[in-house]
């Protein structure tokens, strides 16, 4: 054998080595791509029968309000929600209001709304997209955002032939999803705030741009589309509309200026009582008016007032029944330890000492706040004791937080001075002031209400039971603007006041335009005074020793 010959066969000897290494290679990867079918089919069967089986649609589903009309009693709301919206010009939209009012029910028929408006920018197939703040999660390291979008870089595992290539993935977030169409953030308020920044930023440039140090403009194995979404950012040009259970104030500023701020309102109990009632009707079942007397005098939204028909119209159904009957509904109740709702309404008679006070306590929230005074002489200098109110607050943001004495505690000494100032001679009494109803009130805005309590008590004078007061008061004696006042009104009026008084400074159409109740603006507490206290002769004097409670008090 020569060497040539001998050579020849050493390189037949690496081919056929390196031929069998290829074989083996190609054959193990047909027997993975081939376990990998057969599993992949077995998992697809799985699927379909998963998907064959459905139970009937749930009964949430079924009383989903389907049009505006469906949503009972923030016609206002939505009004303003439509013209955000549905215009030529949508604009971006924060959604303000209590738990299960119908915040989200209308966000996701708005853009149904708009779309039939030809003069929409929204096309017909323009996106809705939903996410809900309080479940986006954050992530520091940016590897995963549901809400920008993120890049899955060639590090990670599963990043697949373009991962082992090198490519860094965008990944696009919800607010690419929305392009040209509405992205819907539930609970906007739960967000991150470094979530909300980079969404401001986005609303900003319409557009986000996302980061990888794997990125390289240079690298060529890179491909166009990848080298397009780094240098010229993907497209986020859509509406937002937040919605939140949390008050203005707990919003960044900078998000609020750029949104439309809707307002969104607790329901009445007639609002509530009607909202079962057309849920009762969806699920084909009658309900006598005393039932919904009861579900309207125990729930407190319409999400409750809809679960309650269900669950009652559930047990009626396992009977075989299609009236729910008074006792379905005490039963859900019940079982589902809703207590009745304390209905605040006015005393029936003037008294001593207590006045109707306004309050707010939530966005578009007001409530009647009783407040009582008592007064008795006292041989030294009198004790001033308040009770019922918040001792401190909190107050500032999350940059600088700062605990200060509550607000209402100062306005009980601001009034002590306004009334030395008015020669009522508070030193000579021990006075005590409460604020019945286990909710720690807090503010400055019922100083004008406390005033008058106070030298209601110490005057042995009756204040008028039908009127209720709202107003900062200055140490001057002047009445100064507060917060909230239309709800407040409102809340007065529900509670069955027939006059409000309120700070001149606070003045506005629309508070006069309101039925069943006058709205009176003052400057000074002498006019409030002269409106809110009954004037009695001398001879008719009450006789009401001071200290003592009045006959109408409430036991408590
Ligand atoms: N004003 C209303 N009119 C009719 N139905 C209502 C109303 N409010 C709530 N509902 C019923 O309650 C369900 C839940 O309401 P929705 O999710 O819109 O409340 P929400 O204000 O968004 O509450 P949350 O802040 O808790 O998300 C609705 O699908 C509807 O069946």
């Amino acid at each position: 054998m020569n060497w040539t010959s001998l050579i020849m066969l050493v390189q037949v000897f690496f081919g056929i080595v390196i031929g069998l290494y290829f074989w083996n290679l190609l054959k193990n990867q047909r027997t993975q791509r081939v376990s990998v079918d057969r599993e992949s089919r077995k998992e697809m069967h799985q699927l379909q029968k998963l998907r064959s089986v459905s139970l009937n649609e749930p009964l949430a589903e079924k009383v989903r309000p389907l049009s505006f009309t469906d949503i009972i009693g923030q016609d206002e709301g939505i009004r303003s929600l439509e013209a955000a919206l549905c215009g030529p010009n949508p604009q971006h939209v924060l959604i303000y209001g209590p738990p299960g009012v119908g915040k989200t029910a209308a966000a996701r028929l708005v853009m149904d709304k708009a779309k039939m408006n030809t003069n929409s920018p929204f096309l017909m197939e323009a996106p809705f997209i939903e996410l809900d703040g309080t479940t986006a999660r954050f992530d520091e390291r940016g590897i995963a955002d549901p809400l920008i979008g993120s890049v899955h870089d060639p590090i990670y595992q599963g990043a697949g032939s373009m991962g082992q290539a090198g490519i860094p993935q965008p990944k696009p977030g919800a607010i690419t999803k929305a392009h040209g169409g509405m992205l819907f953030i539930d609970e906007i308020g739960e967000l991150h705030p470094i979530q909300l920044n980079k969404l401001l930023k986005v609303l900003e440039d319409r557009k986000v741009f996302l980061e990888s140090a794997y990125y390289n403009e240079e690298n060529m194995s890179i491909p166009q589309h990848v080298h397009d979404i780094f240098k010229n950012g993907l497209p986020a040009d859509f509406r937002l509309i937040g919605a939140t259970t949390r008050t203005p104030e707990e919003i960044p500023p900078a998000i609020r200026s750029r949104c439309l701020e809707v307002y969104f309102r607790p329901l009445k109990q007639k609002e509530l009582a009607t909202v079962a009632q057309r849920a009762a009707e969806r699920l084909k079942m009658v309900i006598a008016e005393k039932g919904l007397d009861t579900v309207s005098s125990y729930v407190t939204n319409g999400r409750e007032a809809v679960n309650t028909v269900q669950i009652a119209a559930g047990l009626a159904t396992t009977e075989e029944r299609n009236e729910i009957e008074v006792s379905d509904i005490e039963w859900v109740v019940h079982a589902s330890r809703l207590s009745r709702r304390p209905e605040k309404s006015i005393h029936p008679e003037p008294a001593v000492g207590r006045v109707n006070g306004l309050a707010v306590y939530g966005p578009d929230l007001g409530m009647l706040l009783e407040i009582e005074s008592t007064a008795k002489e006292t041989e030294g200098t009198g004790m001033l004791t308040v009770t019922g109110i918040a001792e401190e607050e909190n107050a500032g943001n999350q940059m600088r937080s700062i605990r200060r004495k509550s607000m209402a505690r100062s306005s009980v000494d601001n009034v002590m001075t306004v009334l030395r100032r008015l020669h009522v001679p508070v030193e000579q009494y021990d006075i005590h002031v409460n604020f019945p109803g286990g909710t720690p009130i807090d503010g400055p805005s019922a100083g004008a209400a406390i005033a008058t309590a106070i030298y209601s008590a110490v005057n042995h004078t009756k204040v008028k039971n039908d009127v209720a007061i709202t107003g900062e008061l200055s140490i001057w004696g002047t009445l100064k603007p507060v917060g909230g006042v239309p709800s407040k009104v409102a809340a007065a009026r529900e509670a069955g006041a027939t006059k409000a008084f309120i700070p001149a400074d606070n003045d506005e159409t629309m508070l006069h335009q309101m039925e069943d109740i006058t709205v009176t603006p003052l400057k000074t507490l002498d006019e409030l005074f002269a409106n809110v206290l009954v004037k009695q002769d001398d001879h008719k004097r009450q006789q009401v020793p001071v200290g003592e409670a009045p006959s109408s008090s409430v036991q408590l």
